[in-house]
């Protein structure tokens, strides 16, 4: 029972002639909380799309805890919970209405569901929009209300696209300190974000993506080495900092 959390082998997946991704391997050891950066169109979306079976690659292989994702998916996906981009939720339902869809579909007993679903409600701030249409939802609470899907069936692993975007400061501390719970009692994570600090204060981990390729990946110690993580990330996906002489017609 050594299996990685995730293990990802050469996956790879193109548009048409665009490559998204390109043979990524990436493996997520048990207990790590693993950070995946990459600027603006990198192809992590699509990598964590192809790791939980949204969209199947055109070459590689994803395994959860030794299960593979797309030969063995019933196995793998009682394993994992995912909190995908762009989450479309069945919006005509309340929040605890989708809960209870969702623990049902997974066939868990509606005396669990019920209990998880009011603890989850309360923790992340939505016990007075519980009763409240999805399509009623802000974008942070559809956020939150997504989390709480991926987290109902106690997954081992939870895959996160972005969990802290558009969330306010003080549900994401909150989010923060159940992920860390979540990874202290054993559960491993990886996620998907945008800002270094998060990254660099949470994670155990980061993989850089850059133009569909992992550029990087290990420990935070051992990617950063003595320099700010940001200053490795601009230097591997190869961005300009500078405001420079662009944009002179704004300047008055
Ligand atoms: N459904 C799609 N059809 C066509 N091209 C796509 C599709 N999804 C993604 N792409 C392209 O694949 C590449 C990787 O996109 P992806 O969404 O995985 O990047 P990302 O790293 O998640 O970006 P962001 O940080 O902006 O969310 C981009 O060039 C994007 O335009």
């Amino acid at each position: 029972m050594s299996e990685p959390a995730l293990a990802l082998e050469g996956l790879s997946k193109s548009f048409g002639q665009n490559p998204a991704v390109r043979s990524v391997s990436l493996t997520v050891p048990r207990g790590s909380f693993y950070g995946l950066v990459g600027p603006n169109g990198a192809g992590k979306t699509t990598t964590l799309a192809m790791a939980t079976g949204l969209l199947r690659p055109d070459i590689g292989r994803a395994q959860v805890f030794g299960h593979d994702v797309w030969a063995d998916p019933v196995t793998a996906k009682t394993l994992f919970g995912v909190l995908p981009d762009g989450l479309t939720l069945i919006d005509r339902l309340t929040g605890r209405e989708l809960l209870t869809f969702q623990g049902l579909l997974r066939s868990m007993d509606k005396s669990t569901v019920d209990q998880r679903s009011t603890e989850l409600l309360n923790v992340l701030g939505l016990s007075d929009a519980g009763d409240k249409l999805v399509a009623d939802y802000s974008a942070g609470m559809t956020k939150k209300i997504g989390l709480a899907c991926a987290m109902l069936h106690a997954p081992r692993l939870l895959l996160l696209d972005e969990p802290f975007e558009a969330v306010d400061p003080v549900s994401s501390a909150t989010i923060r300190k159940i992920l860390q719970r979540f990874v202290a009692g054993g559960g491993s994570i990886i996620l998907s974000s945008h800002v270094m600090a998060t990254v660099e204060q949470l994670c155990s981990h980061v993989a850089v993506m850059s133009e569909g390729a992992i550029a990087a990946s290990g420990t935070i110690e051992e990617v950063r080495g003595s320099e700010p993580l940001e200053d490795v990330f601009v230097r591997l996906v190869g961005g300009h900092t500078d405001g420079g002489e662009e944009l002179s017609w704004l300047r008055s």
